[in-house]
Order: structure tokens, then C-alpha cells, then sequence
């Protein structure tokens, strides 16, 4: 463990704060995630194992990168070393943009979207993996606090705390996320699936565009209601149809309907964005 100097914390995750560290070797900047699994119910202890295996498989520009894993037996912690993302997280942004009375440009928003659609294709269609390709992954936590920029802005889909390797071994059923982003197929108790993380990220654009999530209440029942309704408020002039049209697509109430990520990512917008046509 001594192959790195603390720094500062810098946010928390799932299961355990994330800190600043510096590799002693190089002078490299990562950020580890610090869990002290005495605290962990075997539960948890699984699903973070599930956690690192899932981070093991996945080699993305636009999923944060996991390096190394350490156990620290005398301590009962375990230090997850992962990619360093000096912009933070786009929950931080949203919120600095709000109180500054400032917007996500059309471009910024279609950019962060066309990055995380990949990183979602990624996630759900693998091939790219470590060794090869990989079973489905559901994320299942998608939302600002998980979306992370590095140095030139890039996203970084990260946290993958709660994501499920649909390899059929434990079908994602529970649904333990964020209740704005929560899909309408998951109020209705049905499972968790590849469409309910486009649901997620539909809910995540929307509030780049909105500085609010799409869907609020001041109940649980509430909000519940207005996500199965599935209405949307338009978008100011300031966003294109297109923009509202593409988003609109991703919010269907019907999962069967929404379409998945190699449909989005067929979208000219996109593309242009990915410089997927030159
Ligand atoms: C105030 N904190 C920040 O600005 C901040 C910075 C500079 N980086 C982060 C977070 C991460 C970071 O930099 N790398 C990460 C890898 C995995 C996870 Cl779950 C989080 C991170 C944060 C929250």
C-alpha cells in the first residue's frame, strides 16, 4: 500500500470514500477508493467483489479505468486505485451552473451524450473488454453523481457500485438506485434491464439541458406517478428539436419502445460528435 502517498478526499462512492493519491514511483495522480469492509454485510461484500470484477473487464476512454485492487487484512480495507477525473463529477456541475445562472451549450450536452452512449454500448454490448468480449453489464445507477470529466471535459461513466454482469447468473430484479432516474418498468416491479439504463441517461441529458431531473415529486408516490405518466415539460428555446426529439426518444414509457444504444448511436448528431462519418 505504501506504493502510493494520501492526498486529499474527494468525493465518496459506493462502499467507501474516494481520495486523491500519487503514485510514489512516478509522481502519477489516481483517485482510490478506500472501503473498510468490516463494516460490510456479506452482501456487500459480494457486490463489491462483483464491483471489481465487472471494473476488471471493462477498457473504455469513457468508463473510468480501474488499475488495481489492494487488501490492506490487517485493517480490514480494501483500496481500489481507478483513473483520476479532475473535473469531478457532472452533479457538481450541474449544481455550480445553477447557482451561477449559467447553461450546458447544445454542443456540450450532444457531446456528453454521444461519449456516454458509447460508454453505455460498451456496457451492454461488449467487446472491447480486457479479455475479450464480455457479458452484458447493466449499470444501473446511472445519474450525475456517476458521470465523472477528466482533464478536457471527456465524460467518464464510473461507480459501477450497483451494476449487475447479466450473465444470467443473478438477474438484476432488485432496483436499489436513485428513485428520479428510475425507470417506469421498475415502479411496476418489473427487472432491471439494458433499456432502464437509457432510461437513466434520457433523465441525465434532460437535466444538462434543465439544470432539474425530468421527473420530481414531493412524495415517493408522486414521483412515481408522474415518471409512469412519462411528461416531460419542452425545453427552452435555447435546445433544438432535434435535441428534445432525441431525449423524448430515450424517456419512452414503454422500455420496448426506447431504443437501445446501436439505434442512438446511428443519429447523424451523434455521429458528427464521434467522428464516426470522416
Ligand atoms: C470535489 N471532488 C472532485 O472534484 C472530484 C474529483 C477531482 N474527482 C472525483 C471523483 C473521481 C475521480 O477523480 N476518479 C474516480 C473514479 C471512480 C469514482 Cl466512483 C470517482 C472518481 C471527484 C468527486
Amino acid at each position: 500500500m505504501d506504493l502510493y502517498e494520501p492526498l486529499n478526499v474527494i468525493g465518496s462512492g459506493s462502499f467507501g470514500v474516494i481520495r486523491k493519491v500519487r503514485r510514489k514511483s512516478d509522481g502519477k495522480i489516481f483517485a482510490r477508493k478506500e472501503i473498510d469492509y468490516r463494516k460490510m454485510s456479506e452482501r456487500e461484500r459480494k457486490q463489491l467483489v462483483a464491483e471489481v470484477n465487472i471494473l476488471r473487464e471493462l477498457r473504455h476512454p469513457y468508463i473510468v479505468r480501474y488499475f488495481e485492487r489492494h487488501i490492506d487484512r490487517e485493517n480490514s480495507m480494501i483500496y481500489i486505485i481507478m483513473e483520476y477525473c479532475e473535473g469531478g463529477d457532472l452533479a457538481a456541475v450541474v449544481r455550480k451552473a445553477k447557482k451561477l445562472g449559467k447553461r450546458f451549450s447544445e454542443d456540450q450536452i450532444w457531446n456528453l451524450l454521444a461519449q456516454l452512449l458509447l460508454a453505455l454500448h460498451e456496457c451492454h454490448h461488449g467487446a472491447s473488454g480486457k479479455s475479450g468480449p464480455h457479458p452484458p453489464i447493466l449499470h444501473r445507477d446511472i445519474k450525475p453523481d456517476n458521470v465523472f470529466l477528466d482533464s478536457q471535459n471527456n465524460a467518464k461513466l464510473g461507480d459501477f457500485g450497483l451494476s449487475r454482469l447479466m450473465d444470467g447468473s443473478d438477474f438484476a430484479r432488485t432496483y436499489v438506485g436513485t428513485p428520479f432516474y428510475m425507470s417506469p418498468e421498475l415502479i411496476s416491479e418489473s427487472a432491471y434491464n439494458a433499456k432502464s439504463d437509457i432510461w437513466a441517461l434520457g433523465c441525465v441529458v434532460y437535466e444538462l439541458c434543465t439544470l432539474e431531473p425530468p421527473f420530481q415529486g414531493k412524495t415517493q408516490s408522486q414521483l412515481a406517478a408522474r415518471i409512469q405518466r412519462g411528461v416531460i415539460e419542452p425545453l427552452s428555446r435555447d435546445y433544438s428539436r432535434e435535441l428534445f426529439q432525441f431525449m423524448r426518444e430515450m424517456l419512452r414509457v414503454k422500455h420496448e419502445r426506447r431504443p437501445c444504444t446501436t439505434i442512438l448511436l446511428e443519429h447523424p448528431r451523434i455521429r458528427q460528435c464521434l467522428h464516426l462519418d470522416q
